[in-house]
């Protein structure tokens, strides 16, 4: 274990409460966990943020709209794993989920010992340590239960649609939600690895005293009850505190990405981002289709061509995904493609903006949804499916690419690509979807500032994280 970090000055009014944020090792978990992280230390509670020095490189390198300033404040614990493998991701079509990520998440398994003696070490300091873990790491902080004065909360990362969806499949009962019913298992759309993985989680998150929701009882408040029903939560309390992007995203970088520079040169609402997430190795026919729709559309657009993140993404150079012959020399006009990281908050947020194709990851609904941008939906796995009908059956601020369960494997045309990118930037439906998207905008904006729905359940956890009655 690396030596005990120091605690600010400006920390010392709630220095008797110290809290410690375990993230699950993939980067749309890494960036929620971080987005918390730098919330919570605005109540003055030292935060320390534990992983692999290789993830905790990652997410300080990825800081995603947050100001640089914030998360400066957050104390990063590097605990040691063993070696890994980083295999690079693999482009088959029936098998989106990236499961070349796996040994990573199996060797974040071993920080459990060094994981109890840094909250051993932290409870011996302040009067409470508050453990706020992914739960799908759950059991590497099962040690709570042996600090009197240490206890946990699951924060978890996915809608609480989604979550609803998760929690009955796992319980093997009956989903109350009709739609819900009607999708195929998630556990159909992860893999077999996760699955077994996920099942060493549960007895762990037996253990939680809460649950934390990145997102807001004012879009998701039924499924939320849904959620804190006696049946599923117990006595457990919930917060819904989301979503946590800021409405306002910051810049991580001293000069303005060439995106940014590109779009301000556009018509207000005219192009639409394309882009999948970091989990996601698009095969050389969605490539072709999605080029192909891309160009038939007409339309102008930003695209980011990048591979699913290996497990460690500063081993060695990632693949270079190559375009049909000819398509950037065609579209150079009114089209980029790019294929390096880029500031996706900021990009959403740029008033050129007018859609956004996506894979659904909850990290980009939520940024999407905040900055007021209609979604084109093309989830690949996991919890995008059913994130897609969130926003687009119910919240119905965008549409999809393709029906789910209507299709699989393969299937995505460039006439259907082509047909919801004109839908959605050219057409009057995507100006009333866009109308919907910016009044979802400003509902969420309202609960996350001062005062609002979910700063005030988020006040509501600090006050219960601080109570008196040790
Ligand atoms: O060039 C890039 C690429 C990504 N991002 C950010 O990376 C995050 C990606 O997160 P998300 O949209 O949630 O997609 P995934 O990376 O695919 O996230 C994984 O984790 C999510 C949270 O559990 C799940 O909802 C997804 O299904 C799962 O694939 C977002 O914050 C993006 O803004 C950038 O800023 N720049």
């Amino acid at each position: 274990m690396g030596s005990l970090p120091k605690e600010n000055e400006n920390e010392n009014e709630n220095g008797e409460i110290s809290v410690m944020m375990v993230p699950f090792p993939a980067q749309g978990h890494l960036n929620q966990m971080l987005q918390l992280s730098c919330l919570i230390s605005t109540y003055g509670f030292p935060v320390h943020y534990v992983g692999s020095a290789v993830f905790n490189r990652q997410a300080k390198l990825r800081v995603n709209g947050l100001n640089p300033r914030d998360v400066a404040k957050i104390h990063f614990q590097d605990l040691p794993v063993p070696p890994y493998a980083s295999p690079p991701p693999v482009s088959d079509p029936s098998k989106k989920f990236p499961a070349h990520l796996q040994p990573a998440w199996d060797a974040a398994m071993s920080m459990a010992a060094p994981l109890a003696d840094f909250m051993r070490s932290l409870a011996l300091k302040h009067r409470r340590v508050i453990v706020i873990h992914d739960p799908l790491i759950g059991s590497v902080v099962k040690d709570v239960a042996t600090i009197p004065n240490a206890e946990s909360y699951a924060f978890n990362c996915l809608s609480a649609y989604c979550e609803v969806k998760f929690v009955f499949e796992m319980i093997g009962q009956f989903c109350p939600i009709q739609r819900l019913r009607e999708l195929p298992l998630i556990a159909t759309t992860i893999s077999d690895g996760l699955h077994y993985f996920i099942g060493l989680q549960n007895e762990a998150l037996s253990l939680r005293s809460g649950d934390i929701y990145n997102t807001c009882r004012l879009i998701e408040g039924q499924f939320l009850e849904i959620l804190a029903s006696k049946e599923i939560a117990g006595d457990l309390k919930s917060w819904a505190i989301g979503p946590l992007i800021p409405a306002k995203p910051a810049s991580n970088s001293e000069s303005r990405h060439k995106i940014l520079q590109w779009l301000d040169k556009q018509p207000p609402r005219s192009v639409i981002f394309v882009t999948f997430g970091t989990t996601t190795t698009l095969t050389n026919d969605e490539i072709e289709v999605l080029a192909a729709g891309l160009e038939r559309s007409e339309q102008k657009f930003v695209w980011v061509l990048r591979e699913a993140d290996k497990a460690n993404v500063f081993d060695g150079e990632e693949r270079r995904v190559e375009l049909p012959p000819g398509f950037e020399e065609r579209i150079r006009e009114r089209g980029i493609v790019v294929r390096e990281w880029v500031p996706q908050p900021e990009i959403l947020a740029h008033s050129s903006t007018g859609g956004f194709m996506s894979h659904c990851g909850w990290n980009s609904c939520n940024e999407s949804m905040k900055m007021g941008v209609p979604i084109a939906a093309w989830p690949m796995h996991s919890d995008q499916p059913t994130n897609a009908v969130l926003v687009t059956e119910i919240l119905r601020v965008g549409l999809p690419v393709r029906k789910w369960e209507e299709t699989t494997g393969e299937v995505v045309t460039a006439e259907m690509v082509e047909d919801v990118v004109r839908r959605l930037i050219a057409l009057e439906e995507g100006g009333e979807i866009r109308k919907r998207a910016e009044e979802v905008a400003a509902v969420l904006r309202g609960a996350t500032e001062e005062g609002g729905a979910s700063r005030l359940e988020m006040d509501s956890f600090i006050a219960h994280i601080t109570r008196q009655d040790l």
